[in-house]
């Protein structure tokens, strides 16, 4: 869907560049997570690819045509949903999306996109009685208005609650299912994991890793096993090298004749790997 070759950007009044030679695929039909601290280039990676900023160096082809010879029918193309969702708080949500409908050529069914983000009954309310959660669904109905082929959503899930993050998570879910392809930059890495085919990390304007989570996990994970048993009342933990366990007399030993109580493989989760790989902690990003 996106090829970025060697991509170098320097905002006008720095002396810096921003993005410094990043190279990346997103393929059709993926979901490809932008992660990295705050600061290190992701909101101005996604400006790019969405034509909001140009003079930048290097290639970017979206579906084998350079980004800078599409005309309009690029944006026909697009959802976008930035992390502040912006509506018109005095009109109504239905009054929204007819004035937002406007801008396509295209148009989506919107009742059933309503009755599937659980704001149908609240169409005729006026957004400014919306909650936070209804907010962002309702921005993520604007961004479906058009019937992208890719939706570009940043932090899609901050500051929803489980349940409203589990809707939001669920439809970007179906729009991959159905075809579609998605750039999508989140902190949190739960979300990411469960949503992602693949991942790059992005740290001070340069592209450190790109694989699939479990990938990560498996090159950044530990490859041993912790067993926790009792042993005189107490819980007590031996950890073994996941290599030939099967052979492990050892390993086996303690499971044939002790008290198992858990046993782990000591693979990473995602957020170690941000860790990792960015060197930062994530309550550093915004
Ligand atoms: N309009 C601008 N003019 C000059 N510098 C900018 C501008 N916008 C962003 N920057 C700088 O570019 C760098 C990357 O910013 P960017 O917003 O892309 O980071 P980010 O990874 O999206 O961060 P966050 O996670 O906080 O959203 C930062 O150092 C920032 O100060």
């Amino acid at each position: 869907m996106f090829q970025v070759k060697d991509l170098v950007f320097t905002y006008p009044k720095n002396s810096e560049p921003t993005l410094k030679g990043i190279s990346f695929e997103i393929k059709k039909g993926e979901i490809f997570g932008f992660l990295g601290p705050s600061g290190a280039g992701k909101s101005t990676t996604q400006k790019i690819l969405i034509k909001l900023l140009d003079r930048y160096q290097g290639q970017i082809l979206y579906d084998g045509k350079s980004l800078l010879d599409w005309d309009q029918r690029f944006f026909e193309d697009i959802g976008v949903s930035f992390e502040m969702p912006i509506h018109f708080s005095k009109l109504t949500a239905m009054e929204n999306i007819e004035f937002f409908k406007k801008l396509y050529k295209r148009n989506t069914d919107i009742d059933t996109l309503l009755k599937k983000v659980g704001l149908w009954e609240d169409r005729n309310k006026r957004v400014s009685e919306f909650s936070k959660g209804m907010k962002i669904r309702l921005n993520f109905v604007r961004a479906m208005l058009n019937d992208p082929k890719m939706l570009f959503l940043d932090e899609p899930t901050n500051g929803l609650d489980p349940l409203n993050a589990k809707i939001l998570k669920d439809l970007i879910k179906v729009f991959k299912d159905q075809g579609g392809t998605v750039f999508i930059t989140s902190h949190i890495m739960a979300d990411i994991d469960q949503l992602c085919d693949r991942v790059a990390f992005i740290v001070e304007g340069e592209i450190k890793e790109i694989d699939s989570p479990r990938n990560l996990k498996i090159k950044y994970g530990k490859r041993t096993i912790k067993v926790e048993y009792l042993e005189d009342h107490q819980t007590k933990n031996k950890v073994f090298p996941m290599d030939e366990i099967g052979q492990n007399k050892d390993f086996l030993e303690l499971i044939q004749t002790k008290t198992v109580e858990t046993i782990h493989s000591g693979e990473t989760t995602l957020e170690d790997i941000f860790i990792q790989v960015t060197g930062v902690g994530l309550n550093h990003g915004s």
